[in-house]
């Protein structure tokens, strides 16, 4: 089976032709064929009807027509007149109008220097062999073939009706489009060079290595890269598939779930008709979020807010009176407040164009039921991203609830994203070995979702570093030393972060921090929690909680003895060391002043992953 972007679910079809054609291709095409439908190419942003870029082969555009051929008139070689209810209207030749994609291909590839052969007769020429054709889906070769149109179009560069049929072999299917690719020289593509076609093609699946921005690529950096990053192909295919119906994400830390929620709002945002909401559990990921949607200006079109907060708000704009509980009990009378504020009609459903929810693990269910009632009927776009492995609040097991009970049609529409991006091999190796009640794999209640381990996606970096010190003095001494290394070797403060547990800690290292004068900002105070991403150049001082869902290049976590914390549920505890590892991009420094089970088992881990590394 080929892959198709945008999945088929999601694509808006022009023509019923066109439906009929990404269906053969997607069912009828091996898994190493990828289709295109209908997706902006290069710089000017041309949309031909499909592109097919398959390893050996090449890359094809399709120019699809839903002509019936006694609705053509005539024919030459650069334009046809067709008869159509209001007339004859003049087009483009379809053949030219598939070239002219596909020099356009050409002009977007040939920049690239690996992409070009590097020796024997066509040296120095596109690596890529390119072709284009056209693809009549309402008439036979036959019926072609008794007309003169073959003088001014090759029946060779087109595919007909009956060869596009459901009753077609997949290998005859297969074999008409091979035909369709030119086959100028030998061609095989290597994964890293079909990554560099898509970076060229389709500057969307371009990703930033820029820290704090979710991986979302700057269009106007123009210097072609060395080393480009792009989405995977699943991500890629998320991506595109913008607001058909109900979508679960479940993806492991790293996987790209915030990098995928955040390019579809500002794709959506370009066609919204009503605002876009973006919910999430924690002050600091939607402090980052809502700055990164007002830089590229989005402020007005996409919401982002805090759930809680957010139903405050939604009570007061509809002149709903608010609880009058107080302390835990509070909250929960906020929401059962909303629920039936939206029963009686006080608060108005379908208010959003979309909703996307981010940390959908931290999520009751009534806070979903709520949620989506609030996307409007007509887009009816909600997607929710999850990971069961850094569930903080509420209920710490699994999932008990079945997305369906609360409104998510989501069967069917689930998608598992297993590689992690953001840590290296390092890193996530430890984080994995010590995480393994957190990631013990169960079988979910009702979605058949297992637990997901994350898998490396292989980048390579330092191993944890592990520093246990004799006094509480050493440690913030051995703190101040780690942040004020790195900042000699070229690393700015504010790529540095300072995980802490408990809010003593946060007090000390403040104290730590300040007396270096190294400049930070500490989200110790709730007021200054969503102030954490400014553009100041300070280290960040954040709570194990609140870091969900951000990263940083260098991760510090001090006082590691005191994990489990007392009294405190140790999966929570455990769950709350992998999140917090799994912030770092590249460096994770774990500082303790005494040897505990849990320091010997990160000393084991990082022994083990130290071994075996040196053992591959
Ligand atoms: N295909 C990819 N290639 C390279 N880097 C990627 C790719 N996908 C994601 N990344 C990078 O991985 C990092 C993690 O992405 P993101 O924050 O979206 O993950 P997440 O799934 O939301 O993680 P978490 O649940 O741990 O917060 C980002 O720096 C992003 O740029």
């Amino acid at each position: 089976m080929a892959q198709l972007f945008p999945l088929r679910s999601a694509c808006r079809f022009d023509t019923s032709g066109e439906r009929r054609l990404a269906e053969r291709l997607e069912k009828k095409l091996g898994a190493d064929y990828l289709c295109w439908y209908n997706a902006p190419v290069g710089a000017n942003g041309l949309q031909p009807d499909f592109v097919i870029a398959h390893p050996e082969r090449g890359l094809l555009v399709l120019e699809v027509k839903d002509w019936r051929l006694d609705t053509i008139r005539r024919m030459d070689q650069d334009s046809a007149t067709l008869l159509v209810p209001e007339g004859e209207v003049v087009v483009s030749h379809p053949l030219r109008q598939a070239r002219k994609y596909a020099t356009e291909l050409v002009s977007a590839l040939q920049r690239d220097t690996l992409l070009r052969q590097s020796e024997g007769l066509y040296a120095g020429r596109l690596a890529v062999p390119f072709g284009w054709a056209v693809v009549f889906t309402r008439m036979t070769r036959r019926q072609f073939e008794q007309t003169d149109l073959h003088e001014v179009l090759p029946p060779e560069r087109v595919l007909f009706q009956d060869e596009m049929l459901e009753s077609v072999s997949d290998d005859e299917f297969a074999d008409r489009i091979d035909a369709l690719f030119p086959a100028p020289f030998p061609c095989r593509l290597s994964g890293e060079q079909i990554d560099r076609i898509r970076y060229h093609l389709y500057p969307e699946v371009r990703i930033s290595s820029a820290p704090g921005q979710f991986g979302l690529f700057d269009n106007h950096q123009d210097a072609l890269p060395s080393l480009i990053r792009v989405m995977d192909l699943q991500q890629e295919q998320l991506a595109r598939s913008l607001g058909d119906g109900h979508r679960v994400i479940h993806g492991v830390a790293g996987s790209g779930k915030t990098m995928i929620l955040a390019y579809r709002c500002i794709h959506l945002a370009a066609a919204a008709k009503k605002p876009i909401l973006v919910l999430s559990y924690s002050r600091a990921l939607a402090g980052r979020l809502e700055q990164m949607m007002a830089e590229r200006g989005l402020a007005e079109t996409v919401q982002v807010r805090r759930f809680l907060a957010w139903c405050h708000e939604l009570l007061r704009t509809h002149g709903v009176a608010l609880p009058t509980e107080r302390g835990q009990a509070f909250y929960a009378a906020l929401v059962a407040a909303v629920e039936a504020a939206l029963e009686s009609g006080e608060i108005p459903r379908g208010q959003y164009s979309a909703v996307l929810i981010d940390e959908g693990h931290d999520f009751a269910p009534e806070w979903f039921r709520i949620a989506v009632q609030m996307v409007d009927p007509d887009t009816d776009s909600l997607l929710v991203l999850y990971d069961d492995a850094q569930t903080l609040y509420g209920n710490l097991r699994r999932r008990d609830f079945s997305f369906a009970s609360v409104g998510i049609q989501a069967q069917g529409r689930t998608t598992i994203l297993r590689l992690n991006y953001r840590n290296t091999l390092e890193v996530l190796s430890v984080a994995r070995a010590l995480a393994t009640g957190a990631l013990r794999a169960e079988q979910s209640s009702d979605d058949g979702v297992p637990l997901i381990a994350p898998e490396s996606a292989g980048r390579r970096g330092p191993l944890p570093k592990l520093l246990v010190l004799d006094s509480e003095w050493q440690q913030w001494h051995s703190l101040v030393e780690q942040l004020q290394d790195a900042a000699a070797h070229g690393r700015r403060w504010s790529e540095m972060a300072v995980l802490y547990r408990h809010a003593s800690d946060a007090v000390a290292i403040e104290r730590a921090l300040g007396a270096a004068d190294i400049p930070f900002i500490s989200g110790r105070a709730s007021r200054t929690r969503d102030r954490l991403f400014g553009s100041e150049d300070q280290v960040k001082v954040v709570s194990m909680h609140s870091s969900k869902g951000l990263e940083f290049p260098l991760v510090v976590i001090p006082s590691l003895h005191i994990l489990p914390a007392a009294g405190e549920d140790e999966l929570l505890e455990e769950r709350l060391l992998y999140v917090a590892m799994t912030r770092a991009l590249e460096s994770l420094v774990l500082l303790a002043t005494a040897a505990t089970a849990l320091t010997e088992r990160v000393g084991q881990a990082v022994e083990q992953v130290q071994r075996a590394l040196a053992e591959a």
